[in-house]
Formats: C-alpha cells, sequence, structure tokens
C-alpha cells in the first residue's frame, strides 16, 4: 500500500517524503514542479509529474501504484498574490483539490490529509485560536483552503471517506539533516526572506506594518518547524489507518513573535546584519495568529520536538547555505 503525496517536491511536501521514506512507507509522488523541484526528493521515490486537478492522470497513478492514502500539499500558498489574482487561488487551491478529492472516491481511496491554514481565521477576535473560533479569511487564499475543508466535510458525510485537515500556522526551518529546506523561487516567507538578507541574496528586508496593536506594532504569527509539523501528518495518518474518523486540527505551538523579532533572532544567529525598511501593511494581512494546539495534543498525542525560534532559524539558515553552494555549483 503506497501514500500519495501532492507537492511532494515542494518546501513541506518534500519534507514529509523523506519522513515517510525514513518510516519505511512506499510513496509516490504527483507535482507539477511549479514551485518544487525534483532533486528535493529521495532518488528512489517516484514523481509522476502532472497536474492534481487531472482526474484520469490521478485515477491511474492511485490503481498503479495501489494508494491507500492521500496527503495532500500541492497548491498555490502565497497570501498578498491571492489577493491579486484571486482566480488563480480558486482555480489551483479549490477546483484542484475538488477533482483530486472526486478521483479518490472513485478509486475507493478513504484517507485524506490536507494542508489548511490559520488563515481560514482572518483577524481571530481571541488569541491562541481553537477550532471553533467564527471562520472569517481576510484573503482569496483562505477561503480557497475553507472551501476545500467544506467539500471534505461533505464529501465524508456522503462516501466512505475519511479526512484529517491541518490548519498549519507559519511553517518555517528545515530539515536537521540537511536533506532537504526551502527552495522556493522569490520566495514571500519571513524567515526565508530574512534569511536571504542575512546570506546577502537580497540587499533589505521589508517591515509590512508597524501600527497594528500589537507589543511592538508588527504583526504576530505561530512559526513551526516544518519537521514538527510532518511528524503531526505521520499520527494523524496513523491515526486514519487505525478507522479514526475525520478530524479539523490546528498545528502550531501556541506562542507568537512579531516581525522585529524575528528579524532580531536571524540577525543575531547568523552574526549578519542587514538593512531593514520599515513599509505600510501589505493587503490579506492579519494582524496576529497564534494556535491553541490543545486538540491536536489530545487527539494525536502530538510532542513537538523543536520548538524554538532560534532553532528553526539556524536550520532554516544551515539550509539557505546549502542552497547557495548548491546553486554556485550549477
Ligand atoms: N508554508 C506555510 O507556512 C504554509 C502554511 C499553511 C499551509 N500551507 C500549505 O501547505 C502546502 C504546501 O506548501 P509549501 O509551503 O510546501 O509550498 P510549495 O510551493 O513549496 O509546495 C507546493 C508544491 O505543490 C506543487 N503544485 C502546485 N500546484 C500544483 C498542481 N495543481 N498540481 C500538482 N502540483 C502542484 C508545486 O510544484 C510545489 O512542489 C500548501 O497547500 C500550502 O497552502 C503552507
Ligand atoms: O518580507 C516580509 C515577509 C513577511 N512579513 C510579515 O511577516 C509575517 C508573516 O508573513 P509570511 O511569512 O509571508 O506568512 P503569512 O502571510 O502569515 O502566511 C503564511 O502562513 C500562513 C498560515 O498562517 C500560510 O497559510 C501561508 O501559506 C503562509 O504563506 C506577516 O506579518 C508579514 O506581513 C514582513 O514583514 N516582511
Amino acid at each position: 500500500m503506497t501514500v500519495l503525496v501532492t507537492g511532494g517536491a515542494g518546501y513541506i511536501g518534500s519534507h514529509m517524503v523523506w519522513a515517510l521514506k525514513d518510516a519505511g512507507e512506499a510513496v509516490v509522488v504527483v507535482d507539477n514542479l511549479v514551485t518544487g523541484f525534483d532533486w528535493a526528493l529521495p532518488g528512489d521515490v517516484s514523481l509522476v509529474r502532472g497536474d492534481i486537478g487531472d482526474m484520469a492522470l490521478i485515477g491511474r497513478v492511485l490503481k498503479e501504484y495501489s494508494v491507500d492514502a492521500v496527503i495532500h500539499f500541492a497548491g498555490s500558498v502565497v497570501v498578498p498574490e491571492s489577493v491579486a489574482d484571486p482566480l488563480k487561488y480558486y482555480r489551483n487551491n479549490t477546483c484542484a483539490s475538488r477533482n483530486l478529492i472526486e478521483a479518490c472516491t472513485a478509486a475507493g481511496v478513504d484517507k485524506f490529509i490536507f494542508s489548511s491554514t490559520a488563515a481560514v481565521y482572518g483577524d481571530p477576535k481571541t488569541v491562541p485560536v481553537g477550532e471553533n473560533a467564527p471562520l472569517a479569511p481576510l484573503s482569496p487564499y483562505g477561503t480557497s483552503k475553507l472551501m476545500t475543508e467544506l467539500m471534505l466535510r461533505d464529501t465524508a458525510a456522503a462516501h466512505p471517506f475519511r479526512y484529517t485537515a491541518l490548519r498549519y500556522f507559519n511553517v518555517a526551518g528545515a530539515d536537521p539533516e540537511g536533506r532537504t529546506g526551502q527552495s522556493t523561487a522569490g520566495a514571500t516567507h519571513l524567515i526565508k526572506v530574512a534569511g536571504e538578507a542575512a546570506l546577502g541574496k537580497r540587499d533589505s528586508l521589508s517591515v509590512f506594518g508597524t501600527d497594528y496593536d500589537t507589543p511592538d506594532g508588527t504583526g504576530v504569527r505561530d512559526y513551526i518547524h516544518v519537521s514538527d509539523l510532518v511528524a503531526a501528518h505521520k499520527l494523524a495518518l496513523d491515526r486514519l489507518k487505525d478507522g479514526g474518523e475525520s478530524l479539523t486540527m490546528n498545528c502550531g505551538y501556541g506562542r507568537g513573535f512579531s516581525v522585529l523579532e524575528v528579524v532580531d533572532t536571524v540577525r543575531r544567529v547568523s552574526g549578519k546584519d542587514f538593512k531593514v525598511d520599515m513599509e505600510g501593511r501589505r493587503p490579506g494581512d492579519s494582524p496576529k495568529v497564534v494556535a491553541d494546539p490543545s486538540l491536536i495534543r489530545s487527539e494525536l498525542g502530538w510532542k513537538p520536538n523543536h520548538d524554538d525560534l532560534e532553532e528553526i532559524v539556524t536550520h532554516a539558515l544551515a539550509w539557505e547555505d546549502k542552497l547557495s553552494k548548491r546553486n554556485r555549483a550549477e
């Protein structure tokens, strides 16, 4: 029995593939390599290059590889881009996921894990935010993911199909063994951008918004190490295999850092100063989002091993350095 990882050549997906291989699971990846890289995968993993919205292709892959469960990472991920180009997000996140889910029900694949997001909460009234908080995304990205959550809910009610939706908070860091990391070209994620600035790959970093109602006026996020996130998926997969019912859970640590705290940490860990420009707010951004992780801890017994901003930044910088050497060698 094989696990299909969609978007497995991307940042988070490639960490998942390495972790599944470490656990001895058979894996097949479907990725169109729009933002992912085939070299991020272990050499012995099958990569099918194609689109998750292509039902005929997915149907063939599910059958050919005897797929038993799907972990669905493929999608478009940049909040401000979704504000500028909403239909791209409804096509690539909502419509493509719809087709993938239908291909699964048609093939009788009944276990599905979905990459949802804290962006479904928008600007939560209470922080830390629990799963029952009102869902009010501030961006088409968040809405595109919420719509997929709703499709999963309705599909599970109508078909023999069980899912786990994990609402990730801000994923950062890299594989502690240095096998993969965030390699996204033109990335917009704060820790990635700050790492690039520290290594001189960009001239400066912009701080988007300094007048939020937060301790230092900049946006606050719950940064979670990618290895802890991937471990939660493995627990969720095992739970579904044991017959667990459908669940939607936050995946974050329960504490937040401001943009300026992240910038200070990157400067301290790297020992490098870089230019920081104070700018206006970025469209679609929430002031403060921090997880209440009680449910995932009790349901999955999830215990983070890397809840330390310095460690997250250390691993992100180590990968950034490796990436520079790789790009120079090419
Ligand atoms: N990075 C975060 O902080 C974060 C937070 C919450 C949720 N997520 C979700 O996690 C998932 C993975 O994000 P990531 O940061 O690894 O992004 P990423 O861009 O590195 O990975 C996405 C992967 O999906 C592939 N892909 C995109 N559209 C596809 C399609 N239609 N068919 C086949 N392959 C396709 C890309 O080539 C890439 O390899 C996304 O669904 C994202 O919304 C990420
Ligand atoms: O160059 C930058 C980049 C970001 N920020 C700020 O840093 C914070 C975090 O931004 P970013 O790293 O871009 O992440 P988010 O916009 O919070 O979104 C991420 O986290 C979400 C979950 O919370 C995921 O769903 C998204 O896919 C992922 O991009 C926000 O306050 C941004 O305004 C800056 O000030 N300067």
